[in-house]
């Protein structure tokens, strides 16, 4: 594995750049963990120079970087890493001005950073400048497409320089810790697995709820809606985690072979069946952490049919997850911002204690805002227990924070742009996972195309609309809020 020695940075002015990129290499770079003769190589068609490259990055880092975080000597030294070429992608003629930057360019790592209609151009470009040398690696950022097609054609499109070994294709969810601690809690532990099956797990809930609304980015989330922008990715990558197979080694094959056989068994939602399996919302007005706010259409400045909130009952087709519903829910201005998973276990068979206070093993993983597992179990009530014992269902909690307390926790790109210039494949999505991941998205939205089926309005600062709590209650299960 070899590690880069330059990073091409493309959309270098943008905002995912300026508010994570930037920040997460910096710090980095900061903690001692980048090559020290790594440069980063800023492109974007803005014509600066690299010193109001690094004035743009500075400001970047005191706006996006806690001050005790920030000391003078380490920003100077992410500084000195930093060197800009301006480049209209879309101009083939551009490249080579970038490729007299890059040192040696089989010890490159690329991050595309940009509307994917550049893709294509920035690709030919890169290879036409002899930057798509066996070594170099490319990292592209969401969305890979907005259906199955468009998907495909990107990665095409890519494929014509860089093999699929050299592609780091980004789901930002997949850095995050606790994401991370499914497999440790899964399979470093022998408690859970002989229960994890249709056996002994009766549903899974998996919430990521938002409390934001459009944040400036309206013209490319009223393009894609809830159901591309958060459940095409993230949130079946989740569902893959907590579905899959064994692996049998922490590596990218064998990690991304038990993922996509997951979402290949995910039973297509077809039709009519959208009717009974989701739910769009979109939300009206309402209020957001104690403050008005306005409705989406409203917001956008115009009359809109995208959903900002969908839930869905998904089933895994297999042996393992035989008749299990998967609800997933996400959405915008949701009253939190809290994405989280819940295991629901079988009741016990057979209960001595009376059915009145029984209430089945739930474990709940808490991703954000903090991480924390925990495992609803029953106990004894304390007592003399004359009427016979009293249960009760109590929390056994595992607190990140607190289990782990002076670790210090990383943003999930500073883990991902490492293992991009280290080369380390595993937690970046392989081209089958998203084909599968677009093959179910895309039968849901022709459902709804095909069906006229509708946003159902929600005020700002509720869980979405009422259908969504039908979805689950119909089944006897309730979201867990
Ligand atoms: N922002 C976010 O939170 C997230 C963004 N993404 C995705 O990441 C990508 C970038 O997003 P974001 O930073 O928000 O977008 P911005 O619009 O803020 O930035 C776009 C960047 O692309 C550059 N650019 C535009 N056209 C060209 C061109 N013809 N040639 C070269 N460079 C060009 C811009 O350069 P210049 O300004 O100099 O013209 C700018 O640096 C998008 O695909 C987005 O969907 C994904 C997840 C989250
Ligand atoms: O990819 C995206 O994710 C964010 C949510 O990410 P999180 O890390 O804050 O949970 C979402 O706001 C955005 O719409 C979407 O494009």
């Amino acid at each position: 594995m070899t590690i880069a020695t330059s990073l091409l940075l493309f959309g270098a002015t943008g905002d995912l750049s300026r508010r994570m990129l930037l920040p997460s290499l910096f710090g980095l770079s900061a903690d001692g963990l980048l090559h020290p003769d790594l440069r980063i190589i800023g492109t974007a068609r803005s014509a600066l120079d690299a010193e109001a490259f690094k004035a743009m990055a500075a400001k970047a880092l005191e706006q996006f970087v806690e001050a005790e975080r920030r000391p003078a000597g380490a920003v100077a030294a992410f500084l000195d890493r930093l060197a800009y070429v301006p480049l209209d992608a879309t101009r083939p003629e551009g490249f080579s001005a970038l490729a007299a930057e890059v040192g040696d360019p089989c010890r490159l790592a690329i991050f595309l950073s940009t509307a994917p209609s550049l893709f294509g151009p920035t690709i030919a470009g890169l290879a036409g400048a002899g930057l798509a040398c066996a070594g170099a690696r490319l990292a592209l950022e969401k969305p890979l497409g907005h259906d199955l097609a468009s998907s495909r054609a990107i990665n095409d499109a890519v494929a014509t320089a860089y093999p699929e070994s050299q592609i780091f294709r980004i789901d930002h969810y997949l850095g995050k810790e606790t994401v991370q601690n499914l497999l440790a809690l899964r399979f470093g532990n022998i408690l859970f697995e002989p229960l994890w099956n249709a056996g002994g797990i009766s549903s899974v809930q998996i919430t990521v709820g938002e409390t934001v609304g459009l944040e400036g980015r309206a013209d490319y989330y009223d393009g894609m809606g809830a159901l591309r922008d958060m459940v095409q990715n993230h949130m079946l990558q989740l569902l893959a985690l907590v579905a899959m197979e064994p692996p049998a080694r922490l590596d990218p094959a064998a990690v991304r072979d038990e993922k996509v056989k997951v979402l290949r068994s995910l039973r297509p939602i077809t039709g009519r069946e959208v009717e009974s399996h989701s739910v769009r919302g979109q939300y009206g007005a309402g209020s957001s952490g104690g403050q008005p706010v306005k409705a989406y259409a409203e917001e956008l400045g115009r009359p809109s049919d995208t959903e900002t909130f969908v839930a869905l009952k998904a089933h895994v087709d297999n042996w393992r997850w035989k008749g299990v519903p998967f609800y997933l829910r996400t959405g915008k201005r949701l009253p939190e911002r809290m994405s989280e998973i819940i295991v629901q276990f079988r009741p016990v068979p057979h209960s001595m204690f009376g059915d009145a206070a029984m209430k089945p093993n739930k474990l709940i993983i808490s991703i954000q805002p903090d991480e924390n597992i925990g495992l609803q179990m029953m106990a004894k009530v304390p007592g003399l227990d004359r009427d016979g014992l009293k249960l009760r269902a109590v929390p056994l909690d595992i607190g990140m924070k607190n289990a782990f307390a002076d670790v210090r926790r990383r943003i999930a790109y500073e883990r991902l742009m490492l293992d991009l210039v280290e080369g380390r494949q595993t937690l970046f999505v392989r081209r089958d996972e998203v084909e599968a991941q677009w093959t179910w998205i895309d039968a849901i939205r022709a459902g709804w195309a095909e069906t006229g089926m509708g946003v159902k309005p929600y005020a700002a600062g509720t869980w979405g609309p009422s259908a969504a709590i039908a979805l689950t209650e119909r089944d006897g299960v309730s979201w867990h809020d």
